[in-house]
Order: structure tokens, then C-alpha cells, then sequence
């Protein structure tokens, strides 16, 4: 699985996501930790510069791991059982500082602003000209999803590790599919269930009106 040592592997990451979502519409915490487990193995090897990246990243994915071995994993199995159960047992934060854990709510709806941004990003590549650079597509990709929730200094410093960022082919080459032509033929079949997940969630939120927790 994507969670497991090793090379960065698009396919693992695309299974992770395929495998989240259930016949009923849930959204289960196992595969979608380990599709962000995978995502951040590749974030890994773009370099140092990416580092205060992937530690938020891994910060926010150990703190819903240690919910899901924890006491109350039968609770974390899906996002929906999470959220009923943490809204029912006020364990939700609406406010500012309260000194509390960081709930699972939270802590996924930073995770869930961040796909919106590996959904535009990935679809950028995908349809990006072969001399497209890579650094624009996801500096616009951040600028239009994730930049809204970060204060100026973590946009700058976002900013500057994405100018560091491969050729857009050389950037396919390393997901380790294949050619950029096979990697553009991945991209077009992980993103529906990337998209898939991402609506559902969004729709779970909005219900629950989770959109804006501090
Ligand atoms: C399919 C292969 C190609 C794409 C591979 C992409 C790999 C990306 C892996 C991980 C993405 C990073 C996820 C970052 C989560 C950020 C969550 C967040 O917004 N955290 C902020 C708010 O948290 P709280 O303070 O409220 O707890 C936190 O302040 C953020 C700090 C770090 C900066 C985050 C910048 C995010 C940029 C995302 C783009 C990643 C660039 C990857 C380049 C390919």
C-alpha cells in the first residue's frame, strides 16, 4: 500500500484513493491516510526545501493515525462516523485556543483544503503543454485553493520552494509510472476518485458546517 516504504509509486497513491470511498458514500480514514502517506513519500524526495511542507503534512496525518489505533478507533473508521462522533461528544473546537487536542474535524479539513490543491495541480499537469512550467502550474494551483488559509509568510516560503520544482516531464518522469505520456494517462484515471473523495468530504463539511474551523 501506499503507507509502506519505498519508491513513490502514482498507482499506490491512485489505489488508496480508489479503495476510500465505500458503496454507501463513506469515506474510510485507512486508505485516505495512507494515499496522504504516499503523497508525502513523493514530497520527501523533491527535497529539503519542501520540508516545513511535508512536517505539517506529517503532523496532521500521525495526529488522525493516533485516532484511528486509538481508544475510539471503531469511531475513526470512516469521516462520517468521525464526525458524529465528535460533534455528539462536543470534542469539535469552534473557537480559537481552547487548549483542547487538535479534533479530527480540524485536523482533516486542513488535509481536505489540501486535495483541492493536488486536484488542481494534477490536473493542471495533465493538461499542461509539454513546455509548460511546473512551479506556475502549482503556484497557481496554491494561489487558488490553499493560499487563502495561510498567513503571507507560509505563501512566500511556499512560493519560493515551488520555483525549485522539476520541468513539468521531468516532473512526470519522477512519479515513477513511465513515460510523461503514461503518467498524463494516470493522472486522467486517479483524478476522479481524488475528486470523488474531495466532494464528498466537501459536501460532509458543509452539512455539518465544519467549513471554518479555526
Ligand atoms: C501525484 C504526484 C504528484 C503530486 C505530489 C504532491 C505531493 C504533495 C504532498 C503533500 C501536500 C502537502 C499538504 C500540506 C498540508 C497543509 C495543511 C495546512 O494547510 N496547514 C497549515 C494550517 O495548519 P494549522 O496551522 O491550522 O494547523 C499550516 O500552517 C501549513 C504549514 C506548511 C505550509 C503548507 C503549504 C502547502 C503547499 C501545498 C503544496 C505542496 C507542494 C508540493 C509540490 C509538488
Amino acid at each position: 500500500m501506499a503507507g509502506a516504504q519505498g519508491a513513490f509509486s502514482l498507482r499506490e497513491v491512485l489505489a488508496a484513493f480508489q479503495t476510500c470511498v465505500t458503496e454507501q458514500r463513506e469515506v474510510l480514514l485507512g486508505p485516505y491516510l495512507c494515499g496522504w502517506r504516499g503523497l508525502i513519500r513523493f514530497l520527501h524526495s523533491l527535497g529539503a526545501i519542501f520540508s516545513f511542507i511535508s512536517k505539517d503534512a506529517v503532523a496532521k496525518v500521525q495526529i488522525m493515525e493516533n485516532y484511528c489505533r486509538g481508544e475510539q478507533r471503531e469511531k475513526y473508521v470512516s469521516l462520517q462516523s468521525m464526525v458524529e462522533y465528535e460533534l455528539a461528544s462536543g470534542l469539535v473546537d469552534v473557537q480559537k485556543q481552547s487548549g483542547r487536542p487538535d479534533s479530527g474535524c480540524r485536523t482533516v479539513l486542513r488535509l481536505h483544503r489540501a486535495l483541492r490543491w493536488l486536484q488542481l495541480f494534477l490536473e493542471g499537469l495533465r493538461t499542461g503543454r509539454e513546455d509548460s512550467r511546473t512551479s506556475v502550474i502549482c503556484t497557481d494551483s496554491y494561489n487558488a485553493s490553499l493560499a487563502a488559509y495561510h498567513p503571507w509568510v507560509v505563501r512566500k516560503a511556499a512560493t519560493v520552494a515551488f520555483c525549485t520544482l522539476p520541468p513539468r516531464n521531468a516532473f512526470l518522469e519522477i512519479m515513477n509510472v513511465g513515460t510523461p505520456e503514461e503518467a498524463v494517462a494516470m493522472l486522467g484515471e486517479a483524478l476522479p476518485y481524488i475528486c470523488d473523495v474531495y466532494g464528498i468530504t466537501q459536501e460532509l463539511f458543509a452539512q455539518h458546517k465544519l467549513l471554518d474551523l479555526p
